[in-house]
């Protein structure tokens, strides 16, 4: 039982507590409305809104509450005969929602109901000459989408399907000289894509392209006084930048330059304690995005009674170990 009156108080003082029974009861309700404002305007990547609210619970450790059979077989229904998957059924594919995709398989063990090759086969065929990625065939590069092909691959265990030497270059080729990442070479830092970035190259073993001082420089100083997290300087702080800032600091071993209580109490001010969610700034709106954003956050800042989940992949440990190791 996750009740906060069961979790060791971790962390000292006023923090308040994670409303674990509360997020799973808005998870499910959010699943199951199909017609209301959040459900409409995320109809579009509905599968992405499936991966954030499904690892959600698998962290809080209450995937057995949806049905899996009902899930597996409605992603599978967002396939398109090119192999790769759309945000909802009958959309077009995507890079987005085929790593979405793959994720939610992943989570419930059901890899093997893909045909692993069309798959595959789909999201290599998106790798252009220098080595990047374009996001679909209407050909939109970003590292967004090196960060997807990359993961997906490596999830499925077909990396060879691809050229990861250039794909780490051109990567590399997106550095700035304040040690960040932006999405194509000479654009902007921003943490978004600094995470794509050294996920993928933290699943290639290519850590070594990045500057860890001054990388670790630039994110840490993304925390504000509230001790919250922003994209970029002088924005605000946003919880969802609780993943791609703190990941990206876990992955490039920095993570001890921010203050991680304060970004926890951040964290757990923004969630609705009556109604359940988590919004990206105290008092407002909540949704499943910043709701998976903010657990995924708390867990790797090691909030008692979480399961870890890992920076890279962003899935639970235990959900990589046995895809990765075979455990
Ligand atoms: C498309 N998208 C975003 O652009 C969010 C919007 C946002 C949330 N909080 C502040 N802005 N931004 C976002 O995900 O930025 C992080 C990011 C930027 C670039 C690359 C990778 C991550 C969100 C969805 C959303 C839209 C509007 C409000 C809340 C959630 C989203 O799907 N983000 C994707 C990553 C992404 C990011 C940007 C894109 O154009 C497309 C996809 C994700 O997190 N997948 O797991
Ligand atoms: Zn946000």
């Amino acid at each position: 039982d996750l009740s906060p009156a069961n979790s060791i108080s971790f962390f000292p003082g006023d923090m308040g507590e994670l409303q674990v029974e509360r997020h799973v009861a808005y998870i499910l309700t959010v699943e199951k409305r199909k017609d209301d404002f959040e459900s409409v305007v995320m109809e579009h990547l509905r599968l992405n809104g499936a991966y954030w609210g499904l690892t959600t619970l698998d962290i809080l450790g209450k995937l057995d509450a949806v049905d899996k059979d009902e899930v597996i077989s409605w992603v599978m229904q967002c396939q398109h005969e090119s192999g790769g998957f759309g945000g909802n059924i009958g959309h077009d594919p995507h890079m987005l929602y085929t790593l979405s995709a793959i994720q939610v398989l992943a989570l419930f063990g059901k890899l093997h109901v893909l045909d692993i090759d069309k798959v595959s086969s789909y999201i290599a065929g998106l790798q252009n000459e220098d080595g990047s990625f374009s996001g679909d065939m209407w050909g939109e590069v970003d590292t967004r989408f090196s960060y997807i092909a990359i993961c997906s691959l490596a999830l499925l265990r077909q990396l060879d399907k691809i050229d990861v030497g250039k794909a780490v270059k051109y990567i590399v080729s997106c550095k700035n000289v304040d040690g960040g990442f932006g999405c194509t070479p000479g654009a902007e830092s921003h943490a978004g894509q600094i995470f794509c970035c050294v996920g993928a190259l933290a699943i290639t073993g290519s850590l070594h392209h990045v500057d860890k001082d001054l990388l670790g420089w630039w994110l840490c100083e993304r925390q504000v006084k509230s001790g919250g997290l922003n994209g970029r300087p002088e924005k605000l702080p946003d919880v969802c930048y609780s993943w791609w800032v703190l990941s990206s600091l876990i992955m490039i071993d920095r993570v001890h330059w921010i203050d991680k209580e304060k970004l926890a109490k951040f964290i757990l001010d923004c969630q609705d304690k009556e109604k359940g969610g988590i919004s990206d700034r105290p008092d407002d709106a909540v949704d499943v995005f910043h709701t998976y954003f903010g657990v995924a956050g708390l867990s790797l800042l090691e909030y008692p009674g979480l399961k870890p989940i890992d920076p890279a992949y962003a899935l639970p440990v235990s959900v990589v170990n046995k895809v990765i190791l075979g455990k």
